[in-house]
This record gives C-alpha cells, sequence and structure tokens, in this order.
C-alpha cells in the first residue's frame, strides 16, 4: 500500500477550502468532523462530507480523500458514521480519533466494502493501552469491514491530556512519540508524526523548523506527518523521500550483498562500512519506501 507522508486536515464544512484541497498535492486528504470544525458546524460538516462522497467530487484528485470522525466517545461519533458511512460512496480510509482502548474499536459498521482504519492515539491512557489497541484492531479486521492501516500520533490532544507545555523538538513528549513506531512497526501499520505545534510568525510559516522537525520523525521511523496548510505539503513530501543519493547507495548495496552471498560471504565492506544482513534490510526498506509513495 502507499504511504501516506504528507495528510492534511480540511475542515469539513469549509467548501472553500474543500475545493481548494482539489488542487493540492497531499497524499491523503482529510475532511474533518472532529477538532477543525465548530461545535454548531458538526452537522453542516458530516453533511457536505456526504455531499462530496455522492457527487464524487474528488474522484479525478490523487490524493486519498478521507473522513476523521469524532472520538467514540464523544455524541458525535454515530451520527458521523451513520451520514459518512451511508451512501453508496464510502471513503476509502477513516481516521478514528481519541481511540483509548480496544473497546473503542469494538464498534460494527455495516456493508463488505473493506476501509482503511488509521487510529489516533492521544491521551496517557491510550499509549498504556497501545499494544492492546492494535492486537484489538488486528484481531477484529479479519470479520470487520476495516484494515487497520496506520496510528497517528495526536500531540496536540495528548500534550492537552498530560499538561504538557511542549518545546518545538517535543523532547517533553519524545517517549511517547517513540513508543508509538514501535507498537506500529510490531503491528505492520504507518507511523503517522506530530504536526508542528508552530505555524508561524506573522502568517509566515515556519518551513525550515519544519523541515527539521520531518527530518528527526523520519529517522525515528515515522514515514509521513500531519499537516494543517498547503505549504507544508511539499515540505514532508520530499523530507520523507529518501534523497537520490540514498536510493543509489542502497541500490549499490543490494547488489554488492547479492555478489557476496555467491562468493560465500555474509560479511563485508562497501563504501566504507561495514555489511551484513540488517544493513541490507535498511537498503531493501529505502527501496520499498520509494516505491510506496507513488507521488514525488
Ligand atoms: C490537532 C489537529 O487536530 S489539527 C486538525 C484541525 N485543524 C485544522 O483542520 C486546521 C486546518 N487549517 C486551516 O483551517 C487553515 O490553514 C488556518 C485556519 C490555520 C489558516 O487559514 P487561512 O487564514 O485561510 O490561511 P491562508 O490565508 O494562509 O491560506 C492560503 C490559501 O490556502 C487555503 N488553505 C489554508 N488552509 C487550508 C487547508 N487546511 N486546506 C485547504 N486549503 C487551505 C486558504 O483557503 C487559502 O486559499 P484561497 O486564498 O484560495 O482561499
Ligand atoms: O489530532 C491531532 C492532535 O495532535 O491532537
Ligand atoms: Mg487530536
Amino acid at each position: 500500500c502507499s504511504s501516506r507522508r504528507a495528510i492534511l486536515y480540511v475542515p469539513g464544512d469549509d467548501i472553500r477550502k474543500l475545493n481548494k484541497a482539489l488542487s493540492l498535492d497531499a497524499d491523503c486528504i482529510v475532511m474533518d468532523c472532529e477538532d477543525g470544525v465548530a461545535t454548531n458546524r458538526k452537522e453542516e460538516a458530516r453533511v457536505t462530507i456526504r455531499q462530496w462522497l455522492d457527487e464524487g467530487r474528488a474522484s479525478n484528485s490523487t490524493s486519498e480523500w478521507s473522513v476523521r470522525v469524532n472520538s467514540v466517545e464523544s455524541d458525535l461519533c454515530k451520527e458521523d458514521l451513520q451520514t459518512v458511512l451511508g451512501g453508496a460512496n464510502k471513503p476509502p480510509t477513516l481516521l478514528l480519533p481519541k481511540v483509548e482502548s480496544k473497546e473503542h474499536i469494538q464498534w460494527h459498521m455495516g456493508g463488505c466494502q473493506k476501509i482503511n482504519l488509521i487510529m489516533y492515539i492521544e491521551s496517557a491512557r491510550a499509549v498504556v493501552n497501545l499494544p492492546d489497541i492494535c492486537r484489538t484492531a488486528e484481531q477484529l479486521s479479519s470479520t470487520a469491514p476495516l484494515k487497520p492501516a496506520a496510528l497517528v500520533f495526536g500531540s496536540d490532544d495528548l500534550c492537552a491530556n498530560l499538561g504538557v507545555t511542549r518545546s518545538d523538538n517535543g523532547t517533553e513528549i519524545l517517549y511517547a512519540r517513540q513508543k508509538l513506531v514501535l507498537v506500529a512497526k510490531a503491528f505492520h501499520l504507518q507511523a503517522i508524526d506530530m504536526r508542528v505545534q508552530v505555524l508561524c510568525f506573522d502568517n509566515i510559516p515556519d518551513l525550515d523548523g519544519l523541515q527539521r522537525q520531518c527530518e528527526a520523525g523520519a529517522r525515528m521511523g515515522y514515514t509521513g506527518k500531519q499537516v494543517i496548510h498547503p505549504v507544508q505539503i511539499p515540505i514532508v513530501q520530499q523530507a520523507f523521500m529518501p534523497t537520490a543519493a540514498i536510493v543509489e547507495w542502497a541500490e549499490g548495496l543490494i547488489a554488492a550483498f547479492q555478489e557476496h552471498q555467491k562468493l560465500g560471504k555474509g560479511a563485508f565492506v562497501y563504501k566504507g562500512s561495514m555489511i551484513d544482513m540488517p544493513l541490507l534490510r535498511q537498503a531493501e526498506n529505502i527501496i520499498k519506501l520509494v516505491s510506496s509513495n507513488t507521488k514525488v
């Protein structure tokens, strides 16, 4: 499956921004019913999203047009699901915020079309229960029309839940950020990183800061990031795409590895480094990442 590098939030009730998103190149567009939508606009958001799906408005877009519903514990989730999934044209991916326990994903949906499920981890309870949540999602996916696809690190809600004042690099929530990647990999889920908290000074987004945070996330094993503004999309997409030099290194390493295997050598030196099986796996990861990213 292709990985979602830049996932862009668009408030589901904001038709101007939805139209704008048609011209953008985000990997995944999240039509939001949750925190980007005012409480008195929730119905407007779900109805607008249903209309977009019914009319196939994004059918020519190369982005994945998905929907974030409200959390199971809000009073809004059931109605969101009924409206958003209650038509012939279903979104390919559903994002479920504030998943806290396995009980939150033990809910049912009608229909037989498989829908990707992206789960938000954004509270202390969710971080503690994370393996249990993923295991339950995996088990349910054999019978439910849901296919667990990714975990999102919801740093804003996590900070609010913990009472944390976050610095730019997020040291205060590093443990949770790393735990999410670890558990995601254990359950073959994509790990999608936190959004940058500070967007701008005088309305000029801090794109260098964004780039640095993407690179740090990529080093930790994240392969995508949440964004809220169009200018952030290309920075994120590029940061989560290996450079040509790295791809060349990986291809060369794989070829050299195969040659040395034929010679009966499991370890050898390539471009000044000792290479053995784990390095081959790293090189294969890079090639896999390139082929799973359809947009450049
Ligand atoms: C923690 C979380 O859960 S994050 C998710 C919840 N938050 C959100 O969804 C916020 C999403 N982002 C936004 O709503 C906006 O970017 C804001 C409110 C922060 C700023 O909006 P604006 O003041 O309109 O920004 P700005 O003037 O720089 O926008 C430039 C252009 O990009 C468009 N744009 C801005 N953000 C978005 C977006 N998220 N999606 C699509 N288009 C957008 C604007 O409509 C404008 O286009 P236009 O001139 O053709 O109308
Ligand atoms: O939903 C995202 C978050 O950071 O909270
Ligand atoms: Mg959140």
